[in-house]
């Protein structure tokens, strides 16, 4: 069965797509605040949302109503340069008033799998407003890799344990696939010249994990990222 497509926009360059992405986040958020008195966002890791991340103090309102949740964390300790929550601290929580307890980061309990339930825990009921999601050159989204389980069927846990990533750090975890579609909104975020392969495939129609996420997602990309290389 092919694939949904998803809607693709380019924006002018690198900036323009994190200035607009962070105007987006912060309109959501007031939209869902006013609506369903809450904000349950999920965070894409990695370096690219970094800039969008570091707009949103001077964006967002009504900190209180926020609630965090990372689509993927590497299985490292509280504070380690390379997990997701250190590079979000840096750019946006440490400077806003979000209360610790609608910050969910991960837990280093005795394992991954037992790190994965304890995870799963904390997800909230109903579906999250929006989902954010970067793209690896490979075509995985949050800690979900080519070749490895994606958790798409409604019988999946919430979250995955991942061993034996491709990209290191190799242990981490990750909402599954159907839990991340259980969401109103998903964004791709995608910049630089590397991920323009990764583009290219999908939009052939390749069914990397990216593509398994796309029915109904935005995909936000700079011009270098959209380039459409020949696969
Ligand atoms: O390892 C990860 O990779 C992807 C892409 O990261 P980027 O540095 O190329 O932006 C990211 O979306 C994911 O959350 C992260 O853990």
């Amino acid at each position: 069965m092919a694939l949904a497509t998803p809607n693709w926009h380019i924006h002018r360059d690198a900036d323009h797509l994190a200035q607009a992405l962070a105007e987006a986040i912060a309109r959501i958020a007031a939209e869902s605040i006013a609506q369903r008195g809450a904000f349950h966002l999920v965070l894409a890791g990695g370096h690219t949302p970094a800039s969008t991340y570091a707009r949103l103090p001077q964006l967002g309102r009504r900190w209180q109503d926020w609630h965090l949740y990372y689509g993927d964390e590497r299985y490292l300790p509280p504070g380690h340069p390379e997990r997701n929550d250190s590079m979000v601290e840096a750019q946006w929580t440490g400077k806003v008033p979000i209360p610790a307890q609608q910050h969910h980061r991960l837990a280093l309990v005795d394992d991954p799998e037992a790190a994965a339930v304890a995870y799963a825990r904390i997800l909230p009921p109903q579906d999250f407003d929006l989902v954010l999601l970067g793209l690896g050159e490979d075509g995985h989204c949050a800690s979900l890799f080519p070749g490895h389980a994606l958790g798409l069927d409604a019988g999946a846990p919430a979250v995955l344990a991942v061993d034996n990533a491709a990209k290191p750090p190799p242990r981490r975890i990750t909402l599954s696939g159907w839990r991340l579609l259980r969401s109103r909104k998903r964004f791709f975020v995608v910049t630089g010249a590397a991920k323009a392969a990764a583009i290219s495939r999908w939009r052939a129609g390749e069914p990397l994990p990216a593509a398994q996420l796309g029915a109904g997602a935005e995909v936000w990309m700079d011009p270098e990222a959209a380039r459409w290389p020949t696969p």
